[in-house]
């Protein structure tokens, strides 16, 4: 399959990595020259489960792809979520009338922004449970597992959906077809909501914040704040699914010692974070329905005073 990935850092990287190795023909495009440059001299550099791994990936600044002659069958979007406009706008030159685009971001309500770009009939939602993180420009760390979920947007397009969970199965990235992708939406974002501020306020993996006595109760707290809002919108969510998926990534051999990619934005880059996506739409959408969400509220202010200290950009 002919496949770019819009965003080709930690997660774009490691996509784009696997896709590669599995035959597809890979493109990446991105807007940090440093890392375009590093991997267009040295190739994208991996360490890929403890083994070193260079591949030869073309890589595009987002600012020149009206020099790129490339017919993709599949966009994968990897931004941070409040890059994803841009890159919309940026490579809208390159979506054809069959162009699928599938939306991996993490985050609540992306589809909004996607929706103006893209036929709607030709966008996939979805999420996933792979990590990555930065080693440095054209230099990325992959460990463990992780699974994605997707689904197609547009009514009678199932097809389409699993076409790409195989090209994806074939490269190792373990997705499945979801029929309630808005479900499967909320539960990461759950994940997101009760690890990822958390791990960066507090300076930990997620390991180390699951180990503490007072996990299990603040994150029971959080994850009530998003079954109410999810209620709300008539998306169902089961409790002890949610707190078990947590609960299962609080471990070493899953994604424990990972660091959140809020983290890595904000302590690691300096880098201003997705809460507003995550813990924020939980309070907006509160606002609007009228449910108090304290533990997200707190969460996404205490987030963003932090962003403030830190002079994050
Ligand atoms: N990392 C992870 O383990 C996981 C991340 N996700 C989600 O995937 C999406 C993409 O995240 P992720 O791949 O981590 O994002 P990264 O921060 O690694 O990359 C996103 C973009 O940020 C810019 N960038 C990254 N690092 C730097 C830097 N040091 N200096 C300058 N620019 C930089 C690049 O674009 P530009 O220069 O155009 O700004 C890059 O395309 C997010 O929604 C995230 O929440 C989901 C699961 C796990
Ligand atoms: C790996 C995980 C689930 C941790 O919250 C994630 O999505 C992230 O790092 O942003």
């Amino acid at each position: 399959m002919k496949i770019i990935i819009a965003g080709a850092g930690a997660m774009g990287s490691r996509f784009g990595l696997m896709l590669h190795r599995a035959d597809n023909e890979v493109i990446l495009v991105d807007g940090w020259q440093e890392h375009i440059d590093a991997i267009n001299k040295n190739g994208l550099k991996a360490n890929f489960n403890g083994e070193e791994v260079v591949e030869r990936i073309p890589i595009y600044n987002q600012n020149e792809v009206s020099t790129i002659d490339f017919s993709a069958d599949l966009v994968i979007l990897f931004t941070k979520a409040m890059q994803l406009d841009n890159m919309l706008q940026s490579i809208s030159s390159l979506l054809h009338e069959e162009t699928k685009v599938l939306c991996l971001l993490n985050g609540i309500g992306h589809e909004d922004i996607i929706k103006n770009y893209v036929p709607y009939n030709n966008i996939l939602l979805g999420n996933t449970m792979w990590t990555s993180d930065m080693e440095g420009p054209g230099k990325v760390k992959l460990f463990g597992d992780g699974s994605i979920d997707l689904q197609n947007l547009g009514a009678g397009q199932e097809n389409v959906a699993n076409e790409v969970v195989e090209v994806l199965n074939q490269a190792g990235l373990n997705a499945n077809y979801s029929s309630n992708i808005l479900s499967s939406i909320y539960k990461k974002a759950c994940v997101n909501g009760a690890v990822n501020g958390l791990c960066t306020l507090l300076g930990c993996n997620i390991a180390d914040f699951g180990k503490t006595t007072y996990a299990d109760a603040i994150v029971e707290q959080i994850v009530d704040e998003f079954i109410a809002i999810a209620d709300a919108q008539e998306i169902s969510l089961n409790k002890d699914e949610v707190l078990a998926q947590i609960k299962s990534s609080f471990n070493p051999e899953t994604i424990g010692l990972h660091y959140p990619s809020m983290h890595q934005d904000l302590i690691v880059n300096n880098r201003l974070t997705e809460i507003d996506y995550i813990n924020g739409v939980i309070v907006r959408k509160g606002k609007q329905y009228q449910i108090s969400t304290p533990y997200c509220t707190f969460l996404t202010e205490l987030i963003h005073t932090k962003e403030e200290i830190l002079g994050a950009k």
